[in-house]
This record gives structure tokens, C-alpha cells and sequence, in this order.
């Protein structure tokens, strides 16, 4: 039996849509994998009644059946499913790694990634990869169809969870299909500066790095609340702010000494559109962990 802990991950970062992720130091999920004749899954935790257990419907089935790796799984979930903190992923992930294991497939973590994302395209319709990267490599990924590229970094965030879901399939349907050019340099300038901010751990390169013309403000509408939040998270020092993945959750990135003052200022602004909500205060941190 293999037990492993996947962490939460927001993908895009504002500039980098279907290619940045990053690892959350929390929350995770953590799965069991034990050898079966054949597959079953029960799913425990944050959402628990959300998800199904059937393995056709449940990303980690996928990953089952791409390893060609049968297992009774028990998944505690962690990370709040329709969040935009990669709850889909946190579980792909976890069990990509422990039936790597379990089985001695051999995969490297790299190789890991196109095969736990075969679970997303089972929840939103596309193998995006952003996600279950930073969820298997940890820290700050960018991953392409070429491959998967990391940097460990330690970026102090704080990622606000309002109580409302927004499930990854509706949001890909506000993705705008052409952006003008002028959008398009903006949108390069703005990920090359992110990405030397997370190079150099440096949360205001990063927050620099976050603004995106394209995609954000189409998915900011989904979210109730978002410009005020947005708002409250700058005055109260937040070097950057965007949605995380495809929302709801609103991520910021600041210095430590602020994170306590953003995830405040970010509840209070919910609350005041009239929406409860949860603020991790986290940090940019490790892949999936065999415990
Ligand atoms: N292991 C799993 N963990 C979380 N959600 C899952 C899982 N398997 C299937 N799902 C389904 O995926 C959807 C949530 O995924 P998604 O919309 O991408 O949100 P998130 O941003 O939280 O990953 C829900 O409909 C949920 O039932
Ligand atoms: N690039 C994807 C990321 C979805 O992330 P999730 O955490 O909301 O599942 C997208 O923006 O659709």
C-alpha cells in the first residue's frame, strides 16, 4: 500500500494560460493506492459528495487505466473540488505518482505529467497540463507539449475560496478564441517578467508578471465580487492578483509580512459582496510527497 500527499496548484498566473502552474503549500489530498484485480475508488473529505466514484468519471480512472495499474483507492480530499485551486488534478496527480510506484512502472515525475492529465480531459473536456505539473514536479512550472520545466521557489500567496463553485468545463467557455496582436505582446511581456520573478523569488517581479488582457477578464465576470477583492488585496499590499485557474478562487502574491493583511482584506471584500470565503495563507512549495 502507497499513500501520497498532492498539493493544491493554481495554474495560469493571470499571464500564462494552459502553461503556468504553481504548487500550494497547502491544501493537498492525500490517496492510497493498494494492488486489486480490479479498480475501485472511495472519496472522502472536503466535497466528498461531489465527486464521483466511479473510476469512468473520476480523474484518478484515468490514470488507472494509462498505467494499466488496477487498485482499491481511497482518496481524502483536501483541496474543495470546482474551486480553481486544481482539485481534479491534486487526486490525478497523487495517484500518478503512487501507482508509478506501487506498480515500478519507472515513469519519471516529467513522465508522469501527460499521464495524469488524461484525468483533467476526463472533467473539463482538454488534457490541460498546468495543473498536475506543479502537482507532481512542485514549485513553479512551465509546461508546453514539449515537456515540463520547474523552478523551486518559496513566493509567499495567499488563494481567497469563495463559497461558490465554478466548474473548469463552463469556464473554457468564456476563453476568448483570437487575441490581437497588440494583446498578445503584452500578454509575452507580462509572463517573461513572471517568469524571472519566480527565478528569483521575488514577489513583485512576480505580481508584475500577473496582468493578462486576454483570458482574466473574461473569467473575472464569472466571480462575484472579484474587483472589489482584487482592490482590497492591492491596498492592503498585495504585489499581484488574479484568478487562480478558472476560478473562483482569487490568487494574490505579496512578501510574507503582508500575507496576513491581503487574506483579511480579500475575506472582508467578499463578505461585503455578500459571499463567505476561506483565505489560505500559503506559499509557493513542493510536489507530490510519498508519505
Ligand atoms: N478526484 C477528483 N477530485 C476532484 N474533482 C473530481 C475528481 N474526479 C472527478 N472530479 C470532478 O471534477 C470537477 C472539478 O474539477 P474542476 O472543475 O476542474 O475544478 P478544480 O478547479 O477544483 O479542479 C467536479 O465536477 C468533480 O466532480
Ligand atoms: N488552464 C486551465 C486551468 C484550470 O484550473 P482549475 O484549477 O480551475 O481546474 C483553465 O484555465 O481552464
Amino acid at each position: 500500500m502507497i499513500t501520497v500527499r498532492a498539493p493544491a496548484t493554481s495554474a495560469n498566473l493571470g499571464s500564462g494560460f494552459d502553461t503556468f502552474g504553481a504548487a500550494l503549500a497547502r491544501p493537498a489530498d492525500v490517496v492510497t493506492v493498494e494492488k486489486a484485480e480490479t479498480t475501485s475508488i472511495e472519496v472522502t473529505g472536503v466535497g466528498a459528495q461531489y465527486i464521483p466514484e466511479d473510476p469512468e468519471k473520476n480523474t484518478v480512472g484515468a490514470v488507472v487505466e494509462a498505467l494499466e495499474a488496477p487498485a482499491a483507492i481511497h482518496i481524502d480530499k483536501g483541496v474543495r473540488p470546482a474551486s480553481g485551486l486544481g482539485s481534479s488534478a491534486a487526486s490525478a496527480a497523487a495517484a500518478a505518482v503512487g501507482l508509478n510506484e506501487l506498480y515500478d512502472r519507472g515513469y519519471s515525475r516529467e513522465e508522469l505529467v501527460p499521464i495524469a492529465a488524461k484525468g483533467e480531459a476526463v472533467v473539463s473536456g482538454v488534457a490541460h497540463a498546468d495543473n498536475v505539473a506543479p502537482a507532481i514536479v512542485g514549485g513553479f512550472t512551465v509546461t508546453t507539449p514539449n515537456g515540463t520545466h520547474g523552478v523551486e521557489t518559496g513566493v509567499p500567496l495567499v488563494a481567497c475560496l469563495p463559497d461558490v463553485a465554478v466548474s473548469t468545463r463552463d469556464a473554457r467557455r468564456v476563453v476568448p478564441e483570437t487575441a490581437s496582436m497588440e494583446d498578445v505582446v503584452e500578454t509575452v511581456g507580462n509572463a517573461a517578467t513572471l517568469t524571472i520573478g519566480m527565478c528569483r523569488s521575488d514577489p513583485e517581479l512576480v505580481g508584475e508578471g500577473m496582468d493578462d488582457p486576454v483570458v482574466t477578464p473574461e473569467r473575472a465576470r464569472l466571480i462575484t465580487g472579484y474587483d472589489d477583492v482584487r482592490e482590497a488585496a492591492f491596498e492592503a499590499g498585495a504585489d499581484g492578483v488574479t484568478v487562480s485557474g478558472a476560478g473562483p478562487t482569487v490568487l494574490a502574491v505579496c512578501t510574507e509580512s503582508d500575507r496576513r493583511h491581503v487574506a483579511a482584506a480579500m475575506v472582508d471584500a467578499f463578505a461585503n459582496a455578500g459571499i463567505e470565503s476561506r483565505a489560505y495563507q500559503t506559499r509557493i512549495g513542493r510536489g507530490a510527497t510519498v508519505l
